[in-house]
């Protein structure tokens, strides 16, 4: 039997997941087309990877695992719903939320002493931040927002805060001794190995990475941030945003960058607080509380600390954010601050979320405020500051006029930065860090001094030539133009536009309009042709991907849950994003305190239609094309009728949204005439959805108001998410028929 894996993810998707996934199956059904579930989530990690430590009825396969072997075969069809990239501190509230359960987990060892210790610490960082994505993307990136989708968002735009000539919000980056700057790249002239090491000041060679392998044509490159750089940096940036009178934030990917990003939100903390850390620094150190894991862990960890430490301690948290520029709020209501944890405040999605808010952020007295945006590497800062400097000059966007711009992005095997993590060290003395080969040839090296973080990042050639096929393929399909986003100053970049370069020459460009430009002129000549209502092609790397396809589409569309999100797999299967955006935790406090659920799965409803037309094609299954034509011509129909979730309580919601898409999915299936056994089949629930809807849509609005509890946040007890999510019998009886 043919068969879509959907994936069992994390927050607002995964609950999203228990009111639409009976709808998908139903329908599914009816073209002899199975959905199976993986178990992707954060929880349903845990538990796979410490089978060991559990009862036998507790264990489960790793789901994670055979999935990532299955992207890399031709009948892969997944759909990928957001998932928790895991913070240390998320990863230890999962741990003990399942420990309550029941499972009998061994704690986060912040300090691994013992091999069994340094096991379980081995196990648990595999697990935390970015550890689904790497594994299953196994191709590049083709993300774009559907013309039924722009037609929605020019007929119903969203709101965008007004921007004033004289905001003073800016992005502050280092300008010497970060990554970008101290970047130097090699391409890799045939297959072999190569490993890194340090070499300490007495010529002691320590390896830090043993030999791992290389291909020929891999882009490998090596970089440092400076700890000293970065300390100075930010002392000055604390002092402008205080002087400038603007709200000091700080935006990481903390989550992705799972190794040196939290090791950088920890000199922010610290910078932030220089008397906390002068007074009781050791103290807290000796207490297991590291200022990588943000405010929060520190005061919810006082109890480790004598009573007389945690006064002082206290008083200097007290008096550090008094003292300082005020900072950026995740929560003012709560007191909670953009340092509070490393994983509230993620640059792809909180950037353009503040350029949507006029260039603001919240602060502590709970109003909108201009920001000084501080992105400490200086890689692509400069993208959102010619964002800014647009704004300031000519005002918001106009969802209702402007243009789109899809992106196509290099992502497949680790590419760049974001398969960095396990060549990322915080360097412990002075001395070099470098990349040898099997040769013992130094291909790179850095001079380092302790705190220095040092990084290397592999590129392979097959996903270089596949994303320069996707761009032009793209261009082509689309008739639009395509711009680079490399930047020649840029030791990486530099190979990068060689090959490219090289590459395009393998196709056929005639009559279309490709440019590289760095990022920075590649934004604002992006931004030009926007405001004219032109689109362009961004055609980035892994990084600017991610960034891109929350800053475009959270200006474009209000959200990036509406993108279609492609990933064509190199070897043939496909796999199915469902929008560019995350797993969304406000949308469930929302749902835990009035049942209204504001998760929008217009990226589920995408992505599913893809998937059954990638089935069709690949297994000649003639009712997945019809399940695929129809279910698209239903979410134009959902999006003209605006039935989206509303963000209120007591409005139709999540599982309303879902309800009207099965609506109109059984109506266009009752009345295609390709397949009339198929016609017949669904007649019946047409008419019965669209009979009984004043029912169910009261059914389904009657629940809200009230909290719910679904005992359990990061693994919620199934059967009362469920019941939550499918609170209208009748909805649940029709989709029933179909089934049996
Ligand atoms: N592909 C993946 O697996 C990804 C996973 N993540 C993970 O998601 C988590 C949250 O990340 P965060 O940076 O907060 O970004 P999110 O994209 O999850 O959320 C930011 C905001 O975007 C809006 N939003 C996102 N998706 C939807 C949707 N489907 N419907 C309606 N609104 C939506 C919400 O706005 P509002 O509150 O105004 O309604 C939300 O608060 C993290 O754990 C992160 O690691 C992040 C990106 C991608
Ligand atoms: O994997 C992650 O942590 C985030 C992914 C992401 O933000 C994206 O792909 O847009
Ligand atoms: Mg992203």
């Amino acid at each position: 039997m043919a068969k879509i894996v959907y994936t069992h993810t994390d927050e607002a998707p995964m609950l999203a997941t228990y009111s639409f996934l009976p709808i998908v199956e139903a329908f599914a059904s009816t073209a002899g087309v199975e959905i199976q579930t993986r178990d992707i989530s954060l929880s349903g990690r845990i538990i796979s990877v410490f089978g060991d430590y559990l009862s036998e009825d507790q264990r489960t396969p790793d789901a994670l695992a055979e999935l990532g072997q299955l992207a890399n075969s031709p009948e892969a069809n997944i759909i990928k719903l957001p998932n928790i990239s895991a913070s240390a501190p998320q990863l230890k509230a999962a741990v003990a939320e399942l420990q309550g359960q029941g499972y009998d987990l061994p704690d986060y060892p912040d300090d691994p002493a013992t091999d069994v210790e340094k096991d379980v610490r081995a196990r648990y960082d595999k697990i935390k931040g970015s550890a689904v994505n790497p594994v299953l993307r196994e191709g590049n990136s083709d993300r774009r927002a559907p013309l039924s989708v722009k037609n929605y968002a020019r007929k119903h735009p969203h709101s965008m805060g007004a921007w004033s000539a004289d905001s003073k919000t800016n992005v502050a980056h280092m300008s010497a001794e970060d990554f970008r700057s101290n970047e130097k790249s090699v391409l890799i002239p045939e297959a072999g190995s190569i490993k890194i090491q340090f070499v300490a000041e007495d010529g002691t060679a320590t390896v830090l990475k043993d030999s791992f392998p290389v291909l020929a044509g891999e882009v490998v490159d090596g970089t440092v941030l400076r700890a000293a750089a970065l300390e100075e940096f930010l002392a000055a940036q604390i002092s402008r945003a205080k002087e400038e009178n603007v709200l000091f934030s700080v935006h990481l990917k903390a989550t992705m960058m799972k190794v040196s990003d939290p090791i950088i939100f920890g000199h922010v903390v610290k910078a932030f607080l220089p008397e906390l850390f002068a007074r009781f620094g050791d103290k807290l150190a000796a207490a297991g509380l590291s200022p990588n894991n943000g405010l929060a862990s520190i005061l919810n960890g006082l109890d480790a600390l004598p009573a007389d430490v945690r006064e002082g301690v206290t008083a200097a948290i007290t008096a550090g954010l008094a003292e300082g520029p005020a900072l950026a709020m995740v929560d003012s209501d709560k007191g909670v601050t953009n340092l509070h944890a490393p994983s509230d405040v993620i640059v792809d999605a909180s950037m353009p979320a503040m350029i949507r808010t006029s260039g603001k952020m919240w602060g502590p007295d709970g109003k909108a405020a201009d920001t000084l945006a501080v992105i400490p590497d200086s890689s692509y800062a400069g993208v959102y500051q010619a964002v800014i400097d647009d704004c300031r000059a000519h005002g918001a966007y106009d969802p209702t006029t402007m243009g789109t711009v899809p992106n196509v992005g290099l992502m497949a095997q680790a590419a760049e930065e974001y398969g960095s993590h396990d060549k990322t060290f915080e360097i412990q003395a002075a001395g070099s860090v470098q990349i040898v080969d099997a040769s013992g040839a130094v291909l790179i090296e850095h001079q380092v001094s302790p705190g220095d973080i040092w990084r290397a990042c592999q590129t392979k050639d097959l996903p270089i030539r596949d994303w320069v096929k996707l761009a032009v393929t793209r261009a082509r399909a689309s008739q639009t133009p395509a711009v680079f986003w490399l930047d020649k100053g840029r030791a990486h970049d530099a190979k990068l536009i060689e090959k490219v370069t090289e590459y395009l020459r393998d196709h056929d460009t005639e009559g279309l309009q490709i440019r590289i430009m760095t990022p920075e002129d590649a934004t604002t000549f992006t931004l030009g042709r926007l405001r004219k209502g032109e689109d362009t092609i961004s055609v980035s790397g892994n990084v600017l991907r991610d960034y891109l396809t929350d800053l475009f589409p959270i200006l474009e569309l209000g959200t990036s849950a509406k993108m279609l999100s492609i990933v064509p797999l190199i070897n043939g299967g496909g796999l199915f994003e469902t929008g560019a955006g995350g797993s969304a935790p406000k949308h469930v406090q929302q749902l835990l305190k009035e049942n209204h659920l504001r998760w929008d799965s217009l990226g589920e409803f995408l992505a599913l239609a893809v998937s059954f037309e990638h089935l069709a094609t690949s297994t000649g299954n003639a009712r997945a094309r019809i399940l695929a034509d129809t279910l698209d011509r239903a979410t134009g129909t959902f999006l003209l009728e605006n039935k989206s979730p509303s963000r209120k309580v007591g409005e139709l919601d999540n599982r309303g949204s879902h309800f009207y898409l099965a609506q109109y999915w059984a109506q266009e299936l009752a009345q295609q005439d390709d397949d009339a056994e198929l016609a017949a089949a669904f007649a019946a629930v047409a008419e019965a959805l669209t009979a009984n809807e004043e029912t169910i849509v009261a059914q389904l609005l009657a629940v809200q108001g009230s909290p719910v509890d679904l005992a359990g946040y990061y693994r919620p007890d199934a059967a009362l998410a469920a019941a939550v999510m499918r609170p209208s019998a009748k909805l649940n009886e029709v989709l029933a028929g179909l089934s049996a």
